[in-house]
């Protein structure tokens, strides 16, 4: 397998002696779907802002495709890693959206027909073919988050860095938001994102890193998710439906695997009552409550009372 990116004991605090990363190694090969979890403050963003040169790191410390980063201008850097914040606002600043999804393609000195070439591949990937001549301040926030992403498309990433995803977007933005990135992946775009959405994550993610300044583990999305004492310890949780299922399960539910999204609750739904012979059975037995209380103790540490 190739290696897409390949961080190596890299460690940052900010001139003001904030540390923010301590000793990160790990490795993404091409075409890798991984989310990065973490608390607030974990260093997402500033690990982030180190893969597109906003931060510089050590010699050697980060390598892309093989290739030390700092040996890189910043022409090769775009073209092999696309970096899509968190609000669009910080990503868009032309008159129109051409110019804000050209502005890559024009600095890399791409003579004029590709580079409308490119605009227009980059907005149809997006579902927002004919917006040329839009104006990016009146967009909803929903827009703005796809224009953003096609600014980043438009330079033809092989790493695509998405920063919160998800975050403000209604329903339907959200889940079509997923659909493009998904799409960009099995297409061969290998995919990096820091998310608090746990919910969306399993849709997300093959692999999982959780982030609080260090590495504190990695693995698949089922066996980070399993771990009690690493989401409470780092102030992460569990998505809804798997919550919800570790209850059915202290009702005498028994489903081969647990699920982690919706999609995959509706599916071990099916397999588990095909097997009962169209029966669930729940039991409520001497100690049910006790078990209830555990599962939702173990996993509801973040409804601590908070004055209000
Ligand atoms: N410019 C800065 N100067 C000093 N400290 C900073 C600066 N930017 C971030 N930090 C600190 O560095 C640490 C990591 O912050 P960072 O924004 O990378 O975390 P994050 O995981 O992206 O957080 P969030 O999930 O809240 O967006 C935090 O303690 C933060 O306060």
């Amino acid at each position: 397998m190739t290696e897409a990116i390949r961080v190596k004991g890299l460690s940052y605090s900010y001139p003001d002696g904030t540390p923010a990363l301590e000793d990160i190694d790990l490795t993404i090969n091409e075409g890798e779907k991984i989310v990065i979890i973490g608390p607030n403050g974990a260093g997402k963003t500033t690990f982030f802002l180190h893969l597109n040169g906003t931060l510089k790191s050590q010699d050697d410390r980060i390598l892309i495709k093989g290739k030390d980063i700092n040996d890189m201008d910043n022409t090769e850097r775009i073209h092999k890693v696309g970096i899509v914040f968190q609000d669009p606002d910080d990503q868009l600043f032309m008159p129109t959206i051409f110019d804000d999804v050209a502005f890559g393609p024009i600095n890399m000195g791409l003579p004029e027909d590709q580079v409308k070439e490119r605009v227009k591949k980059a907005l149809s990937k997006v579902a927002l073919e004919g917006f040329e001549e839009r104006v990016p301040h009146n967009l909803s926030y929903g827009q703005k988050k796809r224009v953003a992403l096609a600014a980043v498309l438009s330079m033809e990433p092989d790493i695509l860095i998405l920063d919160e995803p998800t975050a403000n977007l209604d329903p339907k933005s959200r889940s079509d938001f997923i659909k493009v990135i998904n799409k960009l992946n099995r297409e061969g775009i290998t995919t990096m994102i820091a998310m608090h959405d746990v919910n969306a994550l399993p849709d997300l993610a093959d692999r999982v890193y959780v982030l609080n300044k260090r590495i504190i583990a990695e693995g698949s999305p089922m066996e980070i998710f399993s771990d009690w004492d690493l989401l409470k310890e780092n102030n992460l949780e569990a998505p809804d439906i798997f919550k919800f299922f570790k209850v059915l399960n202290c009702f005498g539910y028994n489903c081969d695997d647990l699920p982690l999204s919706f999609d995959e609750a509706v599916e071990v739904l099916t397999r588990t009552i095909e097997k009962e012979n169209g029966h669930v059975h729940l039991h409520i037995h001497e100690h049910t409550h006790e078990k209830v209380k555990d599962v939702m103790h173990s996993y509801n540490h973040h409804s601590t009372k908070v004055d209000e």
